[in-house]
């Protein structure tokens, strides 16, 4: 073959990923996307680059998306450097006083710092939001589930109200809200509870109407035979997660309770995907087989 033959054929495979892209581009044009970004996902600086731009390039193309970010090995770094015990029981870390102050710091005061830098090298648009700012989360104290017995973990919450105004604002304002997964207690004036990141992105998720929640980690999705990795669960519906929950284990118990919890609470689509992979949200937004594990409701 020529070159100028295969030049055009690799013009045509170009252009037809391009063109792939089109029906995803209506429908979510003007749509709020939820991107929950996982702590083990963002350990690298070029995975953090590259979700940046990929954030850039959603609100480029007239998608609104939202961030909500998770932190979990790097609380764990700080909580070792500062010489504070930490456990996790059911999926959620044991939430002491001291180590909450430690949770508080490193979320709002690093990784999300970190992340809104990130974007905001493509220009002005990213902002940061706890969720304890302008009241956008209030929560309560939950238990975990061990061996099918509630566990004392101290002050871990649920988000069970969200004022979604605030993020609202920002997004109206061309912006790109980055928000941490801290919320007040509303049991307890003056006191804040650590919220798994999965879970307040799917509080926000529904909260906001959003088309999607994607949830980007380290792994490529759900397993139905963890830790073998054979069988990759690609689509699951909300009837079959609820019956599989049970025997999940570790970060993957709040991750799918967070899917299913968006599906359930109407939110259209839930995504698992690697987010080791550069650029794979888009190739989940904009293509037609996706990648991860899909669930519906
Ligand atoms: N069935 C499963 N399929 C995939 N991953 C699983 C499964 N069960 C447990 N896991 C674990 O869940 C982890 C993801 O949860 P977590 O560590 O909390 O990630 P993140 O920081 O992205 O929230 C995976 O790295 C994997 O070790
Ligand atoms: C209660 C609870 O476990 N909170 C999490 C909050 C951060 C988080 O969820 O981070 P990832 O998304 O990276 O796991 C924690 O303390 O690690």
């Amino acid at each position: 073959m020529s070159d100028v033959v295969l030049d055009d054929l690799d013009a045509v495979d170009k252009a037809a990923v391009l063109i792939e892209s089109l029906p995803w581009l209506q429908r979510f044009a003007g749509r709020i996307v939820v991107v929950k970004f996982g702590g083990n996902a963002m350990v690298d600086e070029e995975l953090q680059r590259a979700f940046a731009q990929d954030m850039v390039y959603l609100r480029h193309v007239g998608i609104r998306p939202v961030v909500v970010h998770g932190g979990g090995p790097q609380i764990t770094s700080m909580l070792e450097r500062l010489g504070i015990p930490s456990e996790f029981r059911g999926g959620y870390r044991v939430t002491t006083p001291e180590a909450m102050d430690v949770v508080r710091m490193v979320l709002t005061g690093q990784v999300s710092r970190e992340l809104v830098s990130l974007i905001n090298e493509h220009g002005p648009l990213a902002a940061a939001i706890s969720g304890e700012d302008a009241g956008l989360f209030r929560g309560r104290r939950r238990e975990a589930i061990v061996d099918g017995q509630p566990v004392d973990i101290g002050l871990v919450g649920d988000v069970v109200e969200v004022d979604p105004a605030a993020v609202i604002a920002q997004l109206d304002a061309g912006r790109i809200p980055v928000v941490s997964s801290i919320a007040p207690d509303l049991d307890q004036p003056g006191q804040s509870l650590n919220v798994n990141a999965d879970s307040a992105a799917a509080s926000l998720a529904i909260a906001l109407g959003a088309a999607k929640l994607v949830v980007l980690t380290d792994v490529a999705g759900l397993y139905r035979d963890w830790p073998d990795r054979d069988a990759l669960v690609s689509q699951i519906d909300a009837a079959e997660l609820t019956r599989l929950l049970p025997s999940l284990s570790s970060g993957m118990i709040p991750k799918m309770t967070a899917c299913l919890d968006a599906v359930l609470g109407g939110v259209p689509k839930a995504a698992i995907i690697d987010g080791r992979r550069p650029h794979s949200i888009l190739l989940e937004i904009f293509t037609d087989a996706g990648v991860g594990t899909e669930v519906i409701p």
